[in-house]
């Protein structure tokens, strides 16, 4: 039996480390060393961002800083087609986080479980999100860009190793996959130095979206061009992709009832639950080997701080993923009893930006369970103390695989009930994945 789940544990990743070796999962821009794209430390990342858009380094200095962005807005372009096309590899970068050679960075990325900080990847990827779209749509006359670029969306992660190791070199590559009007897709991945060669960790699916400087309204972005057969179909990917999630917002449970498959699951669970010895509705009771969906969850408070901010003054995205991803995880360890280990990451949106100073409420759910698998669901909302008003910004959703099969989570109310279909969704979207 152990050795089955083991198995299963293993078989997982290798299915997606071949596909991440053998290219399909879209990656085959080729880095051109010859035009300029050297490596990048990982360190000085978000230093070159502030560059871009002369971010302050003083939270005392940041109004003067925004007055400035402000008069960048005569720069942006009226209409797309005014911007010069790129082609994939313009944006093509490379960053190192050198965890072998430079031992004295180990500290900030370390786990107590000695393997690396999932919460700590996440930041470096948003910010390389954001720093390849200003390298697509850089303009050589222009020293800062008007544009204030954001993240929409982190569409998928997905990883194909269990442990990421703190004393080996990782390198992160990425290039603009998909642009619209005025959103990128952006398409990333992680390798990590073994033996004198990089094996893959994880790639990443990112949407940015480019706004004016004051961060008001949507601003063009330059055309993609692709040029080879493989970059059609990495665009017609990007493309798809976009469809995709229309099609998954539009049949939203927040929007439309279940299916009729679903509406039978829900009905199954509830007379599983329902106690024989009464004849009554309301009388509930917890099946073998199962948890109430309401003794799954755990909370967290944030208080946002001048020093998590990005280099437009609000909150970091990425600050935001860890506290959500570390939050998700303590609730997957509390659940299974044992020490989970992230799958993947799908779907987190961005929608609304987190004002430096706010209160932000975290709240992680087990939303469904199968097997070793735990899906995750965080949701975050700012408090105004003012008007005690709450306003969702971002909903996460995490799979872990925890070492030992755990028990099912079970909903009792009908909205519990639509958050473990949503889970299941979003479950059964990753197993397609992998
Ligand atoms: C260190 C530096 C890092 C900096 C990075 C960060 O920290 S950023 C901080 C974290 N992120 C944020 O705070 C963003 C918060 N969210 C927002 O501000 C907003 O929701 C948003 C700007 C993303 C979208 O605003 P709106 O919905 O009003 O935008 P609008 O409808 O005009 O659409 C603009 C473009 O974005 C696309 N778009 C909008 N939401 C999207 C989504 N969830 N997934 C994919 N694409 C999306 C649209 O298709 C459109 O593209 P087309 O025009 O191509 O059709």
């Amino acid at each position: 039996m152990l050795a089955t789940r083991l198995c299963t544990m293993r078989k997982l990743p290798s299915v997606l480390a071949r596909k991440l070796a053998s290219g399909t999962s879209g990656s085959p821009v080729l880095p051109d060393m010859s035009e300029g794209h050297l490596p990048i430390h990982v360190n000085n990342v978000r230093s070159r961002l502030r560059d871009i858009v002369g971010a302050s380094t003083n939270w005392r200095d940041h109004v003067q800083a925004m007055q400035e962005r402000k008069a960048l807005h005569t720069l942006l372009a009226k209409r797309q087609e005014d911007l010069p096309p790129r082609r994939m590899k313009d944006s093509y970068l490379e960053v190192i986080l050198p965890l072998g050679s430079q031992p004295e960075i180990r500290e900030k990325y370390l786990n107590v479980h000695n393997s690396v900080r999932f919460g700590r990847i996440l930041e470096d990827l948003d910010s390389l999100g954001v720093l390849i779209c200003y390298t697509h749509t850089k303009q050589e006359t222009q020293p800062r860009s008007p544009l204030s670029i954001v993240t929409a969306l982190v569409d998928k992660i997905n990883l194909c190793k269990k442990i990421i190791y703190p004393d080996c070199d990782i390198k992160f590559t990425g290039n603009v996959s998909w642009v619209g009007r005025t959103s990128m897709e952006v398409k990333m991945h992680m390798l990590q130095l073994h033996g004198g060669d990089y094996s893959p960790v994880l790639d990443a699916t990112f949407v940015m979206v480019a706004r004016d400087p004051e961060n008001k309204r949507p601003a063009f972005v330059n055309p993609l061009i692709p040029e080879s057969p493989e970059e059609e179909e990495i665009f017609k990917q990007g493309e798809l992709n976009k469809l995709k999630r229309i099609d998954f917002s539009t049949a939203s449970l927040l929007k439309m009832a279940p299916t009729a498959e679903e509406r039978n699951i829900v009905h199954d669970i509830f007379l599983n639950t329902l106690d024989t010895r009464t004849v009554s509705f309301r009388s509930r009771k917890l099946p073998p080997n199962s948890v109430w969906m309401e003794d799954a969850k755990l909370k967290g408070l944030q208080i946002c701080h001048p020093q998590e901010r990005n280099i437009f003054n609000r909150i970091f995205g990425g600050f935001l993923m860890r506290k959500a991803f570390e939050l998700g995880w303590a609730t997957a360890c509390s659940y299974g009893s044992s020490r989970p280990f992230i799958v993947s990451v799908d779907d987190i949106m961005f929608q609304r930006p987190v004002e430096v100073g706010s209160l932000l409420l975290l709240s992680a759910q087990v939303c469904y369970t199968e097997k070793n698998y735990i899906q995750v669901r965080v949701h975050s909302e700012v408090y105004d103390a003012d008007t005690r008003e709450h306003q969702t910004t971002n909903i996460f959703h995490f799979t872990f695989i925890s070492e030992n099969e755990v028990p099912r989570v079970i909903p009792k109310t009908y909205g519990e009930s639509m958050l473990y279909l949503d889970g299941k969704r979003h479950f059964a979207a990753i197993m397609k994945d992998i």
